[in-house]
């Protein structure tokens, strides 16, 4: 999957849409050597002029509307994400306003084209020219900030992270330092791509590993599962709504040596929160730096997931200690899964 706005085009303020329309116009009307009659050669003349306007403008509008994606056919995930660097409804109502400006410029050329061809005075006719020119200039400048906008939506846009949403995606979460890219680097053994993403500072980390046949996505949302629910702002709780329809799993990393510098009993308390926002999710509790961690802190945590029916793996991401297990969890968590749904999609193709 590739990010849905890669095409987009780029997109000219409505002055620089007006001028290269004005210009081509003039453009071509120079190059022109009408025959016949005076009224005859100003009527073809100023004819070509008003096309060349309404083709340009409206093929640069046109390209706008067929590049871009409709908000309803993405994918939940990148519907969210539209939410939240674009606004969907102002992205929406841009777009319509473009395809408003490309009808009613389209009826302008039809109705001053007509007139001028009725017309017996060349300077009616250029009038009726310049009429037509200044409508459309206005018509343009109508959607001006429309445009505006999506020249600027079209900027975040094109740069959103490319994560491909037909793998299974394991979601890694916990307080910062705990080790969550050290973990993600070793579990896809890849240096992980960073997409810049608008609502974390540092980026997402993206890394894939295979297994059985069968791909998976570990993603690392820096700044936003790990700080409390109270903390985030109105973005970020969108974020992690997009998260939601994007992950199968996810991975909750508990740092017992506290190097991290949250102490347990913090970091005990912000997996609460998380395992209770994702409580449809599925979830695997690592406790990791257990190459340096204190046996009595590891204990503790393991005695209040346990208290919740979890039971957690012990590993260490920077000495590789428990990842195979690991990955092992993941896959018998995933898999079954996938090979139900590619089952049933066999079954619905066998029908
Ligand atoms: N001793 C030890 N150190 C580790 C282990 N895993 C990670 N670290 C160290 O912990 C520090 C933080 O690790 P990161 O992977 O950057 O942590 P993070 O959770 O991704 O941090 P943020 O991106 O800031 O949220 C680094 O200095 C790592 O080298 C481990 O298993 N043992």
């Amino acid at each position: 999957m590739r990010n849905p706005f890669e095409k987009m085009p780029t997109i000219l303020l409505a002055d620089e849409l007006i001028d290269k329309a004005f210009r081509r116009a003039e453009k071509a009307a120079s190059a022109f050597n009408p025959r016949g009659s005076v009224v005859s050669k100003a009527r073809q003349r100023e004819e070509l002029r008003i096309r060349t306007v309404s083709n340009v403008i409206r093929d640069n509008l046109r390209k706008i509307l067929d590049r871009t994606p409709g908000v309803s056919t993405l994918p939940p995930f990148y519907q969210e994400l539209l939410d939240i660097l674009v606004d969907r409804r102002m992205f929406h109502k841009a777009l319509a306003s473009v395809n408003w400006a490309i009808k009613t410029i389209r009826t302008l050329e039809e109705r001053y084209v007509e007139k001028i061809r009725y017309s017996r005075d060349p300077k009616e006719i250029a009038r009726l020219r310049r009429e037509f020119y200044g409508r459309v200039a206005s018509v343009i400048k109508d959607i001006a900030d429309n445009l505006e906008y999506l020249n600027k939506a079209r900027d975040v846009l094109k740069d959103m992270p490319v994560i491909d949403l037909d793998l299974p995606t394991i979601v890694i979460a916990g307080h910062p330092n705990v080790g969550k890219s050290t973990l993600l680097r070793k579990l896809t053994n890849a240096k992980p791509e960073v997409a810049s993403y608008p609502f974390t500072t540092k980026g997402i980390n993206v890394g894939q590993f295979e297994e059985h046949w069968m791909k998976y996505q570990v993603i690392d949302t820096p700044g936003l599962l790990d700080r409390p629910l109270s903390e985030r702002n109105e973005i970020e709780k969108q974020a992690i709504l997009a998260l939601k329809h994007l992950g199968k799993l996810i991975i909750y990393i508990f740092d017992p040596s506290e190097y991290c510098g949250f102490p347990i009993e913090e970091q005990m308390h912000l997996f609460e929160e998380i395992y209770e926002e994702f409580g449809e999710f599925p979830f695997i509790v690592v406790l990791n730096k257990i190459d340096i961690a204190d046996e009595e802190k590891i204990k503790k945590i393991e005695e209040f997931l346990r208290s919740k029916g979890i039971e957690p793996l012990r590993i260490s991401a920077e000495k590789g200690i428990g990842i195979e297990e690991l990955k092992e969890r993941v896959i018998k968590i995933i898999k079954p899964e996938m090979e139900a749904i590619a089952h049933s999609m066999g079954r619905i193709e066998g029908e």
